[in-house]
């Protein structure tokens, strides 16, 4: 299967007839991991724990139906997006109906013609390598490859309402590089987009937990997303940052600082309650200000305890 070889692919095939699971298999060379579930439950448990590319489905088995794994796949973030094709021996218009509102991707009758389900496959990962694409490049920022707003917009909501319900600290940092006009100006756009990239390396190097995300939010802004950070992390973090950065020594002649520099303005709560992204934003944004007022290379710190709305 040419197709699926640059990448290895691994498939299950969830088929409780031996005959059947080695008509399939056989259609994959040896590079591709081939495993099997013979009943519902053990492809569930599989694919919590292992996570498949792609899934042959048959749809009775001893215990419960294809069709109720695809939707109890489909509802579970992890294994939402395995590529799931049903091997159906019935092939009236409500067993295609039902495959297709269970979620399937798409669906080949048995007798399976094999150069047919080969290439329905091979369409499949085509289009989910596309989408996978599609999606990380919506999410990045062209020129430093941070995430970018869209991403911010879509996330902060998202982060704040589990930190809210969980009741864990929560921060956001938003750092700007001081006197970027300047550099702009001494060193020209090229040279200041160099800065910018540099910048953002830099930063993402201080953030070490998996759930720390680094968003450039327009021009020469960045905002750090830390859920489970608490006032004390945040100040560490903001202090390291601000002189980290001028530590890197990077020429910038118009500064009174003689090199480049950021200032950082923390939004930080200890226990996250009732916070929405808005206040969130407005809040580093008024830190960010203070630090610049203090002089900038500098960090200013405000906590948030029940801001509501
Ligand atoms: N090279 C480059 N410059 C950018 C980019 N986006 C924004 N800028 C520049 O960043 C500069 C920001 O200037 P200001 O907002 O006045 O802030 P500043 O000069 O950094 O001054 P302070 O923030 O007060 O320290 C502007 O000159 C923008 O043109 C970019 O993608 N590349």
């Amino acid at each position: 299967m040419a197709e699926l070889t640059d990448n290895q692919w691994h498939v299950l095939i969830v088929e409780d007839d031996d005959i059947n699971f080695e008509v399939l298999k056989a259609m994959f060379n040896t590079e591709n991991i081939i495993a099997r579930s013979a009943t519902g439950n053990d492809c569930i448990s599989y694919c919590e724990s292992r996570r498949p590319d792609i899934i042959l489905m048959s749809i009775s088995l001893p215990d419960i139906t294809g069709l109720e794994i695809c939707k109890i796949l489909r509802s579970n973030k992890a294994t939402a997006d395995i590529i799931i094709v049903f091997i159906t021996s019935n092939s009236d218009d409500e067993t295609q109906l039902s495959c297709w509102n269970a979620g399937a991707n798409d669906f080949v009758c048995k007798p399976v013609n094999l150069s047919t389900l080969k290439k329905r496959l091979e369409a499949q990962v085509k289009l989910f390598r596309q989408t996978q694409l599609f999606k990380e490049l919506s999410h990045k920022d062209g020129l430093t490859g941070v995430f970018n707003r869209r991403y911010l917009d879509n996330e902060l909501p998202k982060l704040l309402a589990l930190a809210n319900r969980n009741k864990i600290p929560f921060c956001v940092f938003m750092i700007d590089i001081d006197w970027f006009k300047l550099y702009n100006d001494c060193y020209g756009h090229l040279s200041g987009d160099s800065c910018l990239k540099k910048v953002a390396l830099e930063i993402s190097k201080h953030l070490n937990r998996g759930s720390d995300a680094l968003c450039r939010y327009g021009g020469e802004e960045f905002v750090c997303l830390l859920p489970g950070t608490d006032t004390e992390g945040a100040l560490k973090l903001a202090n390291k940052l601000v002189k980290h950065i001028h530590s890197q020594l990077i020429e910038h002649k118009l500064s009174p600082l003689k090199y480049l520099s950021v200032s950082v303005g923390v939004a930080v709560t200890d226990v996250c309650e009732n916070l929405n992204e808005k206040a969130w934003l407005t809040a580093a944004d008024e830190a960010l200000y203070q630090a610049k007022h203090k002089g900038r290379c500098s960090f200013a710190i405000k906590n948030l305890e029940r801001i509501n709305g």
